[in-house]
């Protein structure tokens, strides 16, 4: 099995094991087959064309979306019997942090906490996580402001924060770079790092590695809802050059497909 390392307990199983999963939505197959794992302190980015099934594994692997066959276990647990949702911190493709709701950006940031503290009042611990996580998105001097007067870009840095307040061991972010500018995604990037750093293992939807590119241990690409093709960290370019011709072909360069069939 790939994806599993040892930690001073003994042999550790990898924190995301999704193993031959099949999803339909809407009465269609959208996942093939997926097998995927993210090993303790792993960061891996899922790659592909639109529609590949990107956000779609993601949200299995959340349990958004039951799988038809196949399996997944958490933490070394089978979905079915995983409890500790609290491990993993979830950002969602791009939403709005509060429809139409007047929360203030540090609310909409602690709330993330809410759910590690059970709904107990924030303690000073909590306070700081919540403080340190604005700081790391660039939103501490807007912390009182309601997130409905943000823009996109900013939404998205709330729900970054969000997550990160938590501290979560297993952070899934589905598109975290979108909308967002590079200064931000910069410092996106030594968020992440900072995260990687204390231990914690990310999986990544991405459309591009940009400024998160080092970051990146292994890169898996999806087709027609299958993973076409992995690459290890010493491929990272290879592999956002398959991404750049299959997504954004340049005007007279044959697409990736054409050549290598691998992203459909
Ligand atoms: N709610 C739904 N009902 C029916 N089909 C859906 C639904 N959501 C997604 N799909 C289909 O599932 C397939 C995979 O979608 P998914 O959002 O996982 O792709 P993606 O790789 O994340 O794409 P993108 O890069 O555009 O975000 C697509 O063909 C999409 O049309």
């Amino acid at each position: 099995m790939t994806g599993v390392v040892a930690d001073g307990a003994g042999v550790t199983e990898p924190v995301v094991d999704l193993s031959g999963a099949t999803a339909s939505l809407g009465g269609r197959a959208v996942l093939g087959g997926i097998d995927l794992t993210v090993a303790r302190g792993e960061v891996v980015a899922l790659l592909g064309a639109n529609g590949s099934g990107k956000s779609t594994t993601v949200r299995a692997v959340v349990g958004r979306v039951p799988l038809t066959s196949g399996g997944l276990k958490l933490f070394g647990t089978p979905i079915a019997r995983f409890r500790q949702w609290r491990r993993i911190g979830y950002v969602p493709q791009r939403s709005t942090a509060a429809s139409g709701v007047p929360a203030s950006v540090r609310e909409v940031v602690s709330s993330g906490r809410l759910s590690r503290s059970r709904l107990r009042p924030l303690r000073r611990a909590d306070r700081a996580a919540v403080e340190r996580a604005l700081q790391v998105v660039g939103l501490a001097d807007r912390a009182k402001e309601s997130v409905n007067r943000l823009s996109g870009g900013q939404h998205q840095r709330v729900l970054i924060a969000r997550a990160l307040a938590a501290e979560p061991e297993l952070l899934i972010m589905d598109e975290p770079l979108g909308g967002v500018d590079l200064p931000s995604q910069r410092i996106l990037a030594e968020a992440l790092r900072t995260q990687v750093a204390g231990g914690a293992s990310v999986l990544l939807v991405l459309h591009e590695l940009g400024p998160l590119q080092p970051l990146i241990d292994r890169t898996v690409v999806l087709s027609d809802g299958l993973v076409a093709r992995e690459y290890g960290r010493g491929e990272a370019d290879a592999a956002a050059r398959v991404h750049d011709l299959a997504c954004h072909p340049h005007p007279g360069e044959p697409a990736e497909t054409d050549r290598t069939g691998l992203l459909t």
